[in-house]
């Protein structure tokens, strides 16, 4: 069993992860500069960002496969390389590295072996959903059922963040739907925090209730997804009608005769716009197209480091 959380900020409960500056450099090349942001335990995290933008670094760092260039990351309040740190975070990273000569069966026992803790009956349920056999070898497996072997090894070690890079990419419609019931599941009944990366809006919206975004060489977007939606304002208007100057524009776009803009602030919008809440996607794409679109990070969202204060 492992311990309770280590570290509770007394305002903002508990803490799951938590990253300062984060970099890494290959050669002259920043995969991932200036990282920061907390995630609180118990949240099912989106990982957004353009292709290139440092996801999966980012997602290596974390899990310690990596070692930063600058910055740090803890998880529960202590550094990777604390003793079982690194045990309490399963990943299921892009490449699923197995072993293709094994069995599922095989795969499955190794994982038994190498985890001090290990839920076999939770492991072979993941695979016994997909209809894997046992039997199976693993390279003879569709890379969809390599990613629900690999599911099965990482929630079999009963992990307290367990970090998921685009785990939906290649599984079928049911086996997302199962997923994202598995995840939703776990993080009710186990308090598991999940850290997910993927480029599909519909998976993420309706599996998290968390968001980070990278862009741009940094984090342009972190909060509760509610909070960061109710911090925007999409905004339609003829092309004459002129924005709030108190308004934050994070975009404006033209079509026809038509504006159509996505700000930030709480000021009333002036009888020429309509006004809406915008949807997730609307957001996403907003920034994904304006990399230079000012940041949010929600007070929940900044590290400890960083204060709280806006
Ligand atoms: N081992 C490495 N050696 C050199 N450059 C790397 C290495 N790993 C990543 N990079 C570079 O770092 C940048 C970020 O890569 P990363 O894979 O983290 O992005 P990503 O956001 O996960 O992208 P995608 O959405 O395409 O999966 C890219 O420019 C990539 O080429």
């Amino acid at each position: 069993m492992n311990e309770p959380y280590a570290v509770e900020d007394a305002e903002r409960g508990p803490t799951a992860l938590e990253v300062q500056g984060l970099g890494k450099r290959y050669g002259q090349n920043w995969a991932l500069k200036d990282c920061s942001f907390r995630l609180p335990a118990g949240r099912i995290c989106a990982l957004v960002g353009p292709n290139g933008a440092g996801k999966s670094t980012l997602m290596s760092l974390v899990t310690g496969m990596v070692a930063p260039t600058a910055g740090r990351a803890e998880v529960f309040g202590r550094p990777l390389d604390a003793p079982d740190t690194r045990a309490r975070v399963g990943l299921v990273a892009q490449d699923k590295p197995l072993y293709a000569g094994f069995t599922v069966a095989e795969t499955l026992r190794l994982g038994r072996e190498l985890n001090g803790t290990w839920d076999g009956a939770k492991a072979e349920e993941v695979v016994a959903q997909g209809r894997i056999p046992l039997s199976a070898r693993v390279g003879s497996l569709s890379g969809g059922q390599r990613t629900r072997v690999c599911l099965a090894l990482a929630l079999g070690r009963l992990p307290d963040l367990l970090v998921l890079d685009e785990p939906m990419s290649d599984l079928d419609p049911l086996a997302r739907h199962q997923l994202t019931g598995m995840l939703m599941a776990e993080a009710a009944e186990r308090g598991v925090t999940v850290l997910m990366s993927s480029h599909v809006v519909a998976e993420l919206q309706d599996s998290c209730d968390y968001l980070v975004v990278l862009a741009g060489g940094g984090v342009k977007l972190a909060g509760d997804i509610d909070e960061v939606l109710d911090a925007h304002r999409l905004l339609v208007g003829a092309e004459t009608a002129e924005l709030p100057v108190e308004a934050e524009v994070v975009e404006t776009r033209h079509s026809g005769r038509q504006v159509t803009a996505l700000v930030r602030g709480n000021i009333p919008a002036p009888a020429a716009w309509q006004e809406s809440r915008p949807t997730l996607e609307e957001v996403l794409l907003a920034h994904l197209r304006t990399p230079d679109a000012p940041t949010l990070i929600t007070a929940e969202a900044r590290p400890a480091g960083l204060g709280v204060a806006a």
